[in-house]
């Protein structure tokens, strides 16, 4: 059976999906788009200097954004913000490994949460990872391979207006509404490479193609008008595709 991906859902005023929100080193991108998330979600979480972006992208308004729990190696949480979210029962969790990062270590305590209290949540989305330090925009992506044993829910990266997330092997479905349609979306064989990719939907589809560096790697494809794209890969895949802005 394929796996169903509702990637935009989340940033749908309507809908009932419930969130996991973890939040990384990076700046949000204002108010509007964490509110949303924030008010879907039933768990909050931000990986060290996540906290400081929560911080200040809150204003005035931050006692009521704050998160169930802070993790990291806190060398990027500034003191202020580490005193304010203990003051206001933000649980701490010191992360001190340093074979993974921040991310990594938070999300998988995020899943272990979830999975120990039982929460139902239909996916994860983590705001951050695709900006700023090439090196940590990698890591992103390896994330989310390194956390493919550890869940079946569906996560998604969005930074500005990009979003990832991580196909696996077997048979994708990828549904968006057709007025949050963007002009790209791409489909790149970060990890491993791709030797058997079927797609449709798309601008330009792949009948059984190799998706590999140095062979081919689609991007700058687009969704056709149906609004479903179906992938089916021998190996897992990162789908990529631009986040409309809402209002
Ligand atoms: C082969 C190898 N290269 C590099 C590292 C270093 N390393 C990998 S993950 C990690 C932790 C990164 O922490 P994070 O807070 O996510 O990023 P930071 O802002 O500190 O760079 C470190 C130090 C390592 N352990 N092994
Ligand atoms: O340029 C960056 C820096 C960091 N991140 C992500 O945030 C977490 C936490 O970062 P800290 O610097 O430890 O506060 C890190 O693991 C990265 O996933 C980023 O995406 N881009």
């Amino acid at each position: 059976m394929a796996r169903e991906y509702r990637p935009l859902d989340c940033l749908l005023h309507t809908g009932s999906e419930k969130l996991g929100l973890l939040i990384l080193n990076q700046p949000l991108d204002g108010p509007e788009r964490l509110q949303l998330l924030w008010s879907k979600s039933l768990i909050r979480a931000c990986a060290d200097g996540g906290a400081n972006a929560l911080y200040k992208c809150m204003g005035n308004s931050r006692d009521r954004f704050i998160p169930d729990f802070i993790s990291g190696d806190f060398d990027s949480i500034e003191k202020a913000v580490q005193e304010y979210y203990k003051e206001k029962g933000s649980y701490f969790i010191e992360t001190p490994d340093q074979n993974h990062t921040d991310f990594t270590k938070a999300l998988q305590l995020l899943l272990q949460r979830v999975r120990d209290h039982n929460t139902k949540i239909d996916m994860v989305v983590t705001l951050g990872g695709l900006s700023g330090r090439f090196d940590q925009i990698l890591a992103s992506v390896e994330t989310l391979y390194q956390t493919r044993p550890l869940t079946n829910l569906p996560l998604y990266v969005i930074q500005g207006s990009s979003l990832i997330c991580l196909l696996r092997e077997g048979k994708s479905t990828i549904r968006v509404d057709k007025d949050l349609q963007g002009s790209w979306c791409g489909l790149i064989p970060v990890g491993e490479p791709c030797y058997h990719v079927t797609t449709s939907g798309l601008k330009w589809n792949l009948s059984d193609a190799q998706l590999k560096f140095g062979t081919l790697v689609s991007t700058s494809n687009k969704m056709d008008e149906s609004g479903v794209v179906t992938v089916e890969t021998d190996a897992p895949l990162v789908w990529t595709m631009e986040v409309p802005r809402l209002k």
